[in-house]
């Protein structure tokens, strides 16, 4: 046998990066959370989630350097834990097997990375342990583990509503080309909400809709769809670190049709016009930035890619 050969049964998933080309945040809650009216969207950007059959249970993480293990939980902490007690729990069955995730979504990076390796997880084990979990199941337990879990079971581009959970598919027929600039420091999506309500004390209880988001999707014209780019994060993100704002202005500066913080940041994302444009723009910006990737959407939700 091949050393590279899977072990019998292993099943691998890979689940995408998002960003939010729309984030329109509502005042909080009486829960905390902000209501949410965004319009997620899939990046050809993906962790891989291994689960292998075993007696014992054991997470391990695979992590490039450029993304690094600072921000990464400790033992037992990893959103990848949460998932697997959450689907044992609902099946009453013990959690059992041998994970390992393979990182290639920036931590703490406004991505949902973690998010994307609990929904791999969960469809990972879900087929290991033979559960066979409604997608309806699957949705509501990936809802409890984290705002943005839902989306990373779908994938594609869709709108999110609620505190983000709430999950709609919308037709998106366009291959949009972006540069990713990942930062190596990241950015607590917690730290980036309070701040947003530090400088909006006054938000509408109601966020911002989506309409001219949708509309210019369905021109599949990446010049429109620059000009409704919205989020309400980036100014408290850019406030608490300026030099994304820098960042921003430089992508545009040497061509992109736009620069947008990813969710609550710190990476940046900037729409370009193709892949060429994008390979263009992200060669001028290596100038000044140690890692800058072409990525491009949408792209399938968690989804098998090998199974023994
Ligand atoms: C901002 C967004 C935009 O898509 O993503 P990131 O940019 O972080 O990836 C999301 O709202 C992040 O979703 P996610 O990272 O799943 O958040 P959760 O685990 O549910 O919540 C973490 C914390 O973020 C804050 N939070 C999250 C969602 C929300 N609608 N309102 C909030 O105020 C709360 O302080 C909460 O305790
Ligand atoms: N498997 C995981 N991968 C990345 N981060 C994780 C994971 N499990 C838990 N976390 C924690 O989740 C938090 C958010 O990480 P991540 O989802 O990468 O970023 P963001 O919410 O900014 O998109 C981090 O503080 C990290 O420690």
């Amino acid at each position: 046998m091949s050393p590279l050969a899977p072990v019998a049964g292993a099943v691998t998933v890979r689940a995408p990066a998002k960003i939010n080309l729309h984030l329109g945040v509502g005042a909080p809650r009486a829960d905390g959370f902000h209501p949410l009216t965004t319009v997620y969207h899939a990046l050809g950007l993906c962790d891989d989630v291994t689960a292998t059959p075993a007696e014992r249970w054991g997470v391990t993480m695979a992590v490039p350097d450029w993304i690094g293990t600072d921000a990464l939980p400790a033992d037992g902490d990893n959103l990848v834990d949460r998932a697997a007690a959450l689907l044992a729990a609902h099946h009453g069955v013990p959690v059992h097997g041998l994970v390992s995730v393979a990182k290639a979504i920036p931590v703490a990076g406004g991505m949902a990375g973690g998010s994307a390796d609990a929904a791999a997880a969960l469809v990972a084990l879900d087929r290991v342990w033979d559960l066979g979990t409604t997608d309806e199941d699957l949705l509501a337990i990936a809802a409890q583990l984290g705002s943005d879990v839902p989306f990373a079971l779908v994938g594609g581009t869709a709108v999110g509503t609620g505190r983000g959970e709430v999950v709609e598919p919308v037709a998106d027929h366009g291959t949009w080309w972006w540069v990713v600039v990942p930062s190596t420091e990241g950015l607590s999506t917690p730290a980036v909400y309070r701040h947003f309500d530090e400088m909006f004390p006054d938000a509408a209880p109601e966020p911002c809709g989506a309409e001219a988001l949708l509309a210019a999707l369905a021109t599949r014209d990446p010049h429109r769809l620059a000009d409704v780019l919205h989020n309400d994060l980036q100014l408290p993100a850019i406030d608490l670190r300026p030099d994304l704002g820098e960042l921003i202005d430089r992508g545009q500066g040497v061509g992109a049709l736009r620069g947008l913080v990813s969710g609550s940041g710190p990476t940046c994302v900037f729409l370009c016009e193709s892949a060429d444009h994008a390979r263009s723009v992200a060669a001028s910006l290596e100038q000044d930035h140690p890692l800058v990737l072409v990525a491009n959407g949408p792209v399938a939700g968690a989804h098998l890619v090998e199974y023994a």
